[in-house]
């Protein structure tokens, strides 16, 4: 891990009609961590999320992706400046087969255009050929090269989720940011998903995640910070979170 800074956040308002989603939230998150965006149902984590990644507007705040303002006005923005993303929902191109799914990805950084791709220029050929060995590679880095041809939406669903991180590396992000990455899974895809993370996170990626599972993200995350009502209570080690009063209230208070 180094001592850089890549994801700054500071002073996130957003309001929907009367309800205050989130109140001056921020988030400092340092080059090669995993860090871990907990709190109760509709605390905002996904909100904040959508925030980050352009989905949603912010009333206020700024945003710096390694030193470097930038503007999460709309998703494809977020993408160029190097925020990949995946949804609590699986949104892969389910007629398409798992290579291909991860070869769309891999055009956010490519440099043939319409024209080229068209034309069958022989860079353009050239180029596809690479994005086709890149999409394997990325196949086998999540564990499921042997799946490439299969249509992806016959893919089991620990897969169809591995699937779409494999898709989020392609564009080459500096931060990938999952959303719920474990719901639904069993307990072994779960710990197969952590082994994937750490795999990720030696690979010298950085990593924000939300997720359910709180005893995944205590053995995970670097960092936690804890969102209640749509404002932060907690930042720190997991170790320093789990024994905060505010955190234990705000969990037992609820259904979890
Ligand atoms: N598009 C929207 N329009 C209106 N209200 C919204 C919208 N999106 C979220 N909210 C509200 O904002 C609050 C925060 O919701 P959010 O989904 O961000 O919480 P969450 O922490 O991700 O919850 P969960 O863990 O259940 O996914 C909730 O009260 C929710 O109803």
């Amino acid at each position: 891990m180094s001592d850089k800074i890549l994801l700054n956040i500071a002073g996130v308002n957003k309001r929907f009609g009367g309800l205050q989603a989130l109140t001056d939230v921020g988030i400092k998150i340092m080059e090669g961590q995993i860090y871990g965006l907990i709190g109760p149902n509709g605390a905002g984590k996904t909100t904040f999320f959508n925030v980050i990644t352009g989905l949603y507007q912010p009333d206020t705040g700024t945003f710096e992706l390694a030193g470097k303002p930038y503007s999460p006005s709309a998703p494809h923005e977020v993408a160029k400046a190097g925020i990949a993303r995946t949804f609590q929902n699986i949104r892969l191109f389910g007629e398409m087969t798992a290579l291909e799914n991860v070869m769309v990805g891999c055009h956010v950084r490519t440099h043939q255009g319409v024209f080229g791709a068209v034309f069958r220029h022989k860079a353009a050929r050239q180029e596809e050929a690479m994005i086709r060995r890149r999409a394997q590679e990325l196949l086998d880095f999540v564990g499921i090269g042997e799946f490439a041809k299969r249509t992806s939406k016959f893919l089991s669903y620990g897969d169809q989720r591995r699937l779409e991180i494999a898709r989020a590396l392609a564009t080459d992000p500096k931060l990938l940011a999952l959303d719920e990455p474990a719901a639904g899974m069993n307990a072994t895809e779960k710990l197969a998903l952590r082994e994937l993370l750490v795999k990720i996170k030696n690979e010298g990626k950085t990593v924000l995640l939300i997720e359910h599972d709180v005893k995944l993200m205590m053995g995970l995350c670097d960092r936690i910070t804890v969102l209640e009502y749509g404002k932060p209570i907690a930042e720190g080690l997991p170790a320093e979170i789990q024994q905060n009063p505010a955190v234990i209230a705000a969990y037992l208070g609820t259904a979890h």
